[in-house]
């Protein structure tokens, strides 16, 4: 017998406190998580590194093709390790020379498909929660739940500002909002896999709401869906 495994999907713009509802979603659920930006991020330090230009499609092509990451849970601090060619480099995906880059590699048709396998290895029983920009649109479009979180772009650069001060990094809030904008602005208007909310998905603006009023809307909806999907799957 084939096992169903069950998704929920978490989509939406830079900030918006993705990475950090999935986590706590995983972690209560007892789930899988997938960073899918992560994998983007890691790409685009590793074009960094080999001195690539986003226009230089066919290295890219090729790094994403043989790209090697290693994703390493450490269990007791809840953390995932991201290892690129061996080197630890999970704080430093995280800048926003990175996360500009990585909006720049994702736009091209050819890097998506080379990453898409990758993604959906994820996907492992007793479940997945899979955070990113096109998870319930192009990569689990059969998710049991299908989330769209976001914030306002002021909120999200504020976010961000903190985060950014907190790991030791220096920030400009200017100049976060104006990237925010420009990546926003590349993810919604790039012509495959656009970030847009998937049909059938729960739309969130978190700019007023704590996180744990974030996990527990989330967490009502996926079970209502889950639910469904177990009764119609009997
Ligand atoms: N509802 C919220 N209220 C206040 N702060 C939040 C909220 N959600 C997330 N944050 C904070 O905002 C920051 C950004 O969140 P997070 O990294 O989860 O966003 P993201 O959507 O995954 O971003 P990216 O796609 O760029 O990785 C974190 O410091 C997080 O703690
Ligand atoms: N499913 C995804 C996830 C990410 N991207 C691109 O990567 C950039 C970095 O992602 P973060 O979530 O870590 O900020 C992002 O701006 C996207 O361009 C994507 O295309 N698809």
């Amino acid at each position: 017998m084939i096992k169903h495994i069950p998704v929920i999907t978490v989509d939406g713009p830079s900030g918006a406190g993705k990475g950090t509802v999935s986590r706590l979603l995983a972690e209560k659920l007892g789930w899988h998580l997938l960073d899918s930006g992560a994998i983007y991020r890691v790409l685009a330090l590793a074009a960094i590194h080999h001195g690539f230009t986003p226009d230089d499609e066919e290295s890219l092509v090729a790094l994403a093709t043989d790209l090697d990451v290693k994703f390493v849970a450490e269990e007791e601090k809840s953390l995932t390790h991201i290892i690129l060619e061996g080197e630890d480099v999970t704080v430093t995906i995280r800048t926003e020379e990175v996360g500009n880059m990585a909006s720049k590699v994702a736009a091209l048709p050819r890097i998506r498909e080379a990453l898409l396998r990758r993604q959906r290895a994820f996907k492992e029983m007793p479940g997945l929660v899979a955070d990113g920009r096109d998870m319930g649109t192009v990569v689990f479009t059969d998710a049991a739940a299908k989330i769209f979180l976001t914030a306002s772009a002021q909120e999200r650069a504020e976010r961000r500002y903190k985060q950014l001060l907190e790991k030791g990094f220096t920030a400009n809030i200017d100049q976060l909002i104006a990237e925010i904008e420009e990546r926003d602005e590349r993810d919604t208007n790039r012509s495959v896999a656009p970030l847009k909310p998937a049909e059938d998905s729960l739309f969130v603006d978190s700019t007023e709401l704590s996180i744990d009023q974030v996990v527990t809307e989330i967490l009502k909806f996926a079970h209502s869906k889950l639910s469904n999907s177990e009764a119609s799957a009997q």
